[in-house]
């Protein structure tokens, strides 16, 4: 690919009756990378992955998914979990696996092959045989997710793909697009649970109100908001306040500071002189959902983990 991006959006706007939903969203993906859509529920995930894959015409801007104007055109190259779950009740695991796979050109006997390794790696082997109707919803999910990328597709686009599985079950799936994305494979996934995108993504955009609000790595998120240090005095006393930051306010038994612009050195340095000695101190690095609440605003949180 000449310019190495598997999805390209510009300008990407969809109205349902005269809302505006999605207003203006650009989106830039570029090939074997794990890329996040992050943003609160009702932000406009959804109705955005759907213009992408062209399940939804968008009313402006336009996209190309593998260099063509129409995503239907590439559909064999990519693998799609949408948000609504649903495989037939009456198939078993490996059928369903396999039937999905026929629908995008796999060679049935082939499918169930490949369906019985994936269950097998999704820690699923013992429900191969299991009729759809016999699993839990979340197992019904990894069987459907398993479907979705048994052709080995190009491109993963799976919506709020952990939102419904256990611990156990979450891990198994994050090790898995991780394993996609060593095949070669592009992952594009909408979440509003920032610990998973914090662990996978390489690059993520974050959209609240139709809008996109940030683009950018996991650390280009965090550097929205400044670090905090925390120290902790090995002898308090009269005098220590005066050597710490202006900003110093108590914390446990020391004190949280903003990391001064010219580092923490200094500050050591004052309260060595002073006797005041090193008990503990730490660097406080904002995690992504730092970051989010910072970008999208606490109106705006909706119920994002
Ligand atoms: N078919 C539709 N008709 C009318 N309104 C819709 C339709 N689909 C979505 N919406 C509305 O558009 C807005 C964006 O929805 P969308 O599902 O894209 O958000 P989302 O970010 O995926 O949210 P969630 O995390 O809750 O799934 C919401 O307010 C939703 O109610």
């Amino acid at each position: 690919m000449a310019d190495d991006l598997v999805v390209r959006a510009s300008g990407l706007c969809k109205y349902f009756g005269d809302r505006l939903v999605v207003d203006g969203v650009d989106l830039e993906v570029p090939q074997g990378r794990i890329y996040g859509v992050l943003g609160p529920n009702g932000a406009g995930k959804t109705t955005t992955l759907r213009m992408l894959l062209g399940i939804l015409e968008p009313d402006r801007g336009s996209r190309t998914i593998f260099g063509h104007a129409n995503p239907r055109a590439v559909g064999d190259r990519i693998g799609y979990l949408p948000e609504e779950r649903g495989l037939y009740p009456a198939m078993k695991c490996r059928e369903a696996i396999a039937f999905m796979g026929a629908l995008r050109g796999l060679d049935w006997k082939e499918g169930r092959a490949r369906a019985g390794d994936l269950l097998e790696a999704a820690g699923l082997g013992h429900a191969v045989d299991d009729k759809i109707r016999k699993l839990s919803k979340g197992m019904a999910q990894l069987v459907q997710l398993l479907g979705s990328i048994v052709h080995r597709p190009d491109l993963i686009v799976l919506d709020e793909p952990f939102s419904g599985l256990d611990p156990v079950n979450q891990e198994r799936l994050e090790a898995l697009i991780r394993a996609e994305q060593e095949r070669g494979a592009t992952i594009v996934f909408s979440t509003h649970v920032m610990a998973h995108a914090e662990r996978l993504c390489d690059r993520l955009a974050i959209i609240a109100g139709g809008r996109r609000r940030f683009e950018g790595t996991v650390d280009d998120a965090r550097a929205k908001l400044p670090m905090h240090a925390l120290y902790t005095p090995r002898v308090a006393g009269n005098g220590l306040a005066a050597l710490l930051p202006a900003d110093a306010v108590p914390a446990g038994d020391g004190f949280r500071f903003l990391l001064p612009a010219d580092g923490i050195e200094p500050v050591l340095e004052r309260v060595m002189k002073g006797g005041h000695g090193i008990a503990g101190l730490s660097i406080e690095r904002p995690s992504l959902h730092d970051a989010f609440v910072r970008i999208v605003g606490r109106d705006n949180m909706g119920d994002v983990e």
